[in-house]
């Protein structure tokens, strides 16, 4: 089998050492030959490549391994671009979230005014990667992580869409794996599902037990009208709040019990009870700071210091399989059903086809292929309409360096009540984002 070259764009990533693993232990079926990170900030990357470094040293037969913050040395000779940058990073996370909730808003990572500021700051990051893997390995395909994905999705589509680039979100595999569970099934592969709409903005409309055919719908809205995609004991998820939004789902499954919802619906259904409940003064880009960001980078000095990773507490990452699914897909031809944010050209029929949207698609190596959903019903239809055109506006702000259509978008958002508060929160952004974007 062909062996592959990986760069992952956003060296310094918490997640990069949860792929470099999950890519140590696939190597069966999608050989690597080496793997090479990148990242605009050379100290931050050099913790996690030097561990990444030991990692792969102790447990892996000669794989290629460096890092670099060069452009032009990153980016050639690679066969797959694995890209999570986070432009910012986390103390910009907690600007996005903080200041909608000045106002009385929801801020969120990727939802509403926050995930706004965060896709103009991502665009331009991305566009970068982009430019450089298209100049220095033309053949390559990119396979993009980095969020706001529906608004990172809708820009490359619009800006570079010639670019050998497919975007992926691990939500819907989580909790698919949540369902499973509450279903008594092995994982999410014993399930077949249909799901549409935009990333962090969708429903399931059909769940299935993939070997016989079943619908596990009624047995499942029992469950989730209780319980949410909690477990009985309203247990789920490691971290409390992961464990309040599983459960917060059978508030969103309530306005239409005929879809399952993701869980990122609470966001805009009920935003009032997202602000109620979220503290301003410490958000969940200060929990990852404190959590995630924080182990991760002391395990990997841990490692560094010891010089070895015999003892390390680092572990696979739950969404890595999905993008070694994705990388053999494309390198074998393998047709795998995968969850894409693609042109929806007519899968859901009664949505523009321009619109970049999230539905199971067949994967290979020359293309994908996205199965038809049919027409939606008049309630999502509205609610994908509405979050759309926030995330077109935008990008034509980003296009544009417009004050005004970004002014429209903060104002269209179901999370944001006026066209007043709108301007106060985007005045604060501006203000915040000086070093990344601006608007005239
Ligand atoms: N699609 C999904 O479902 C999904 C799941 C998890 C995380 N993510 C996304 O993955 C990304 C990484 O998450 P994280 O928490 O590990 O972030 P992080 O802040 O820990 O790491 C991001 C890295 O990207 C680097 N970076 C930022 N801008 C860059 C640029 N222009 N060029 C090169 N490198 C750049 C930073 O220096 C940093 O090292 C985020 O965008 C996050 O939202 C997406
Ligand atoms: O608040 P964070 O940084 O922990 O998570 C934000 C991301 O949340 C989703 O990814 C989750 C995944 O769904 C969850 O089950 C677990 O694997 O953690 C992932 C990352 O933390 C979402 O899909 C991403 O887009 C968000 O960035
Ligand atoms: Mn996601």
């Amino acid at each position: 089998m062909k062996k592959s070259s990986i760069l992952i764009a956003g060296g310094g990533s918490t997640y990069t050492h949860g792929i470099i693993l999950m890519l140590l232990d696939n190597l069966h079926r999608f050989p690597v030959d080496e793997i090479k990170l990148y990242d605009n900030d050379g100290p931050r990357q050099e913790v996690v490549a030097k561990a990444c470094e030991i990692i792969l040293r102790e447990r892996s037969s000669g794989i290629r391994f460096s890092y670099t913050t060069d452009a032009e040395t990153a980016f050639t000779g690679v066969d797959f671009v694995m890209a999570h940058i986070r432009q910012g990073k986390l103390p910009m996370r907690e600007k996005d979230e903080k200041i909608p909730m000045k106002y009385g808003c929801v801020g969120q990572e990727t939802c509403g005014a926050g995930g706004i500021a965060y896709g103009m700051r991502s665009i331009t990051g991305v566009l970068e990667i982009v430019d450089y893997m298209t100049q220095y390995s033309p053949n390559a395909w990119m396979l993009n992580y980095s969020n706001p994905a529906a608004i990172v999705a809708e820009a490359t589509h619009r800006l570079r869409p010639d670019a050998r680039i497919y975007h992926i979100c691990d939500m819907p595999i989580s909790i698919e794996e949540a369902m499973a569970r509450i279903l008594d099934y092995r994982s999410a592969a014993d399930l077949e599902t249909r799901y549409y709409g935009l990333n962090h903005f969708g429903w399931w409309s059909s769940v299935r037990d993939k070997a016989t055919g079943e619908d596990l719908m009624p047995r499942l809205a029992a469950h989730v009208r209780q319980f949410g995609y909690a477990d009985e004991q309203g247990e789920g998820k490691e971290e409390i709040s992961w464990n309040e939004t599983f459960v917060k789902a059978r508030d969103s499954f309530a306005l239409d019990p005929s879809s399952f919802p993701n869980t990122y619906l609470q966001y805009y259904l009920y935003g009032d009870d997202m602000v109620a409940h979220t503290s301003p003064d410490y958000s969940r880009a200060n929990e990852v700071m404190a959590g995630r960001e924080r182990f991760v980078f002391s395990e990997c000095q841990k490692i560094i210091d010891e010089g070895t990773a015999v003892n390390t507490q680092l572990t696979i990452d739950e969404h890595a399989s999905y993008i070694v699914d994705l990388a053999q897909a494309i390198a074998f031809n393998t047709k795998r059903r995968m969850l894409l944010i693609v042109p929806n050209n007519g899968a859901i029929s009664n949505f523009d086809d321009d619109a970049m949207v999230e539905v199971p698609c067949l994967v290979g190596s020359f293309g994908v292929e996205p199965l038809t959903i049919g027409a939606i019903p008049a309630f999502q239809r509205g609610l994908l309409y509405q979050q759309y055109s926030v995330e077109k506006l935008v990008v034509d702000a980003w296009i544009e360096k417009s004050y005004q259509k970004l002014w429209q978008a903060l104002t269209l958002s179901k999370t944001i009540p006026s066209a007043r508060v709108a301007k106060q929160i985007l005045d604060d952004l501006i203000e915040a984002n000086q070093e990344y974007w601006t608007v005239e």
